[in-house]
C-alpha cells in the first residue's frame, strides 16, 4: 500500500525541513563551542595576583623575618625581648705629658723649619774672604729672618768685629761664634716662668689674648693640657663669645684633660664668662684658669675697653697673673704690628708664639721679644695637642744651626 502524495502541501514541508536543518547546524556549533571552551586539559586564564608587600633588603629586614619553617601558614610576631638601655661610657680622660723636655723633643720640626735660615749664614761666615758684598748678604738674611733690623745691626757689628779678631775660621769656629751672637739676642737670662702657681686658696688666673686666627684657643687647650700633664688642676673660661664655634673647640678640649669649662651664650658678656670662670676656679679649688678672649681688633678703644674690663670684673676675685699674647710667627711684620696694639691696651706678661714650625722666619722670637718687652715663653711647633712647649732658647739656636 502506498501512502498518497499531498501534491497541494509539499511546499508546506519543504520549509519546515529547512528550519529544522538550520536548528539543528546552530545546535551543533553551539556545543563544539562549548566542547572547545571546556576540553580537560585547557590551561586556564591566570588569576589576578594580589600585590605583594613592599620588601626591605638583606640588611634592614628584622631578624627572623621571612625565615619561617616550609609549610608554615601563620607568621606570630617574635616575642618581645626586653630592652637593656645602653650604657654610655663617660668619655675618657686622657693623661697629657709633662711640659718639661717638649721642645727637645719637637726639636726636629724646629730644625726642619729653621736649618736654611742657619745653614746660609754658616755658609757666609764661612767663606774665606768676608768683603763687603758678603756681610751685605748676611746682613739681608738676618733680616729675611725677621730678626728686626736693630737686632741685625748689632749681630753683624758684633761678628765683623770678632771675625777679625780670629783671622782664619774653622767650621767649629763660625758655629760657636754664630751661636753666641743668636743666643745673646735671644736672651737666655729672661724670666720664661708661666705665673701659673696658685695663691693660697686661689688660683692663678692666666688670659689668653690675640687676635683671631693666630691660634689662640688652641693654644689655650694646649696649655690646660700641659698643666694638666704637669699635675695641676685647671678651669677654662670661654670668653670668646663672639664665636659659639670657639667655646665648642676649648669644650672639647677641656673634656679631654677632665677640665671644667665655663661658656656664656654666643654674644654674652665675656666679662661675665671671665668672672664666673674665676669664681668656679675658686669653688673647686684648682691651681690655675685660663680665659680666652675674643679681643677682636675692631678699633683700639673697644679692644681696650673688653679686655679692660675682663681684667677688672676677675680681680674682684683673684688676680691675673699672666697675660698671655698669642702671635702667629708666619704673619712677620703684619703680626709685629698687632702685637703692639695689644701691648697698648693690656699689661702683656708673656708671649706664645705658635706656628713656629710653618715658618722659616724664626727669627721673631729676637724682634717681638725686643718691641715688646716681654719674653716669648711657649711656642707652638705644630697642630697635635702636646705640640706647645715651655721656649727654651738654647734648643732653639742650636735647631737654627742643625746641630
Ligand atoms: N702648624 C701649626 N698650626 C697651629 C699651631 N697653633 C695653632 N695652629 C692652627 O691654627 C689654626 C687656628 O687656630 P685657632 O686656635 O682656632 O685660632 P684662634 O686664634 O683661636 O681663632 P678663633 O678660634 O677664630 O678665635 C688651627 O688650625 C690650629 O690647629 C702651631 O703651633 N702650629
Amino acid at each position: 500500500m502506498t501512502m498518497p502524495v499531498d501534491l497541494e502541501n509539499w511546499h508546506l514541508v519543504d520549509g519546515y525541513l529547512g528550519v529544522i536543518v538550520i536548528v539543528a547546524v546552530v545546535a551543533l556549533l553551539a556545543a563544539g563551542g562549548l566542547f572547545l571552551l571546556f576540553r580537560p586539559g585547557r590551561k586556564a586564564a591566570p588569576p589576578v595576583k594580589p600585590p605583594e608587600p613592599p620588601t626591605l633588603p638583606e640588611e634592614k629586614r628584622p631578624a627572623g623575618a621571612g625565615e619561617e619553617g616550609e609549610g608554615a601558614t601563620t607568621t606570630l610576631p617574635p616575642p618581645a625581648v626586653p630592652v637593656t638601655p645602653a650604657v654610655v661610657a663617660p668619655p675618657e680622660v686622657e693623661v697629657p705629658p709633662p711640659s718639661a723636655g717638649r721642645m727637645v723633643r719637637l726639636r726636629s720640626r724646629l730644625a726642619r723649619s729653621q736649618s736654611a735660615f742657619g745653614r746660609g749664614l754658616l755658609e757666609l761666615l764661612s767663606r774665606d774672604r768676608l768683603d763687603d758684598e758678603v756681610w751685605d748678604e748676611i746682613e739681608e738674611n738676618l733680616i729675611t729672618a725677621d730678626v728686626g733690623v736693630s737686632p741685625t745691626r748689632v749681630m753683624v757689628e758684633e761678628l765683623r768685629t770678632k771675625v777679625k779678631v780670629l783671622g782664619t775660621r774653622t767650621p767649629e769656629e763660625v758655629r760657636k761664634l754664630l751661636r753666641e751672637q743668636l743666643l745673646a739676642q735671644v736672651n737666655p737670662d729672661l724670666d720664661r716662668t708661666l705665673r701659673v702657681q696658685k695663691h693660697g686658696d686661689r688660683p692663678a688666673v692666666v688670659l689668653v689674648v690675640g687676635v683671631n686666627g693666630t691660634g689662640k684657643t688652641t693654644t689655650t687647650g694646649k696649655l690646660a693640657r700641659a698643666l694638666v700633664g704637669d699635675g695641676k688642676k685647671v678651669v677654662l673660661g670661654a670668653a670668646d663669645t663672639f664665636r659659639a664655634a670657639a667655646a665648642d673647640q676649648l669644650q672639647t678640649w677641656g673634656e679631654r684633660v677632665g677640665a671644667d669649662v665655663v661658656r656664656g651664650p654666643e654674644g654674652s658678656d665675656p666679662a661675665s664668662v671671665a668672672f664666673d670662670a674665676t669664681a668656679r676656679g675658686i669653688e673647686e679649688k684648682v691651681d690655675a684658669v685660663i680665659v680666652d678672649t675674643a679681643g677682636r681688633l675692631h678699633t683700639k678703644t673697644g679692644l681696650m675697653d673688653e679686655l679692660g674690663k675682663v681684667k677688672r670684673v676677675i680681680e674682684k676675685k683673684a688676680t691675673v697673673d699672666e697675660v698671655l699674647l698669642v702671635l702667629d710667627a708666619t704673619t712677620g711684620q703684619n703680626g709685629m704690628r698687632q702685637a703692639q696694639v695689644f701691648g697698648e691696651v693690656v699689661n702683656i706678661t708673656g708671649i706664645a708664639l705658635t706656628k713656629l714650625d710653618g715658618t722659616a722666619k724664626g727669627g721673631i722670637v729676637i724682634s717681638v721679644q725686643r718691641e715688646l718687652g716681654v719674653p716669648v715663653k711657649l711656642v707652638g711647633l705644630g697642630e697635635g695637642p702636646d705640640d706647645l712647649a715651655p721656649f727654651d732658647p738654647e734648643v732653639f739656636v742650636d735647631a737654627i744651626l742643625g746641630d
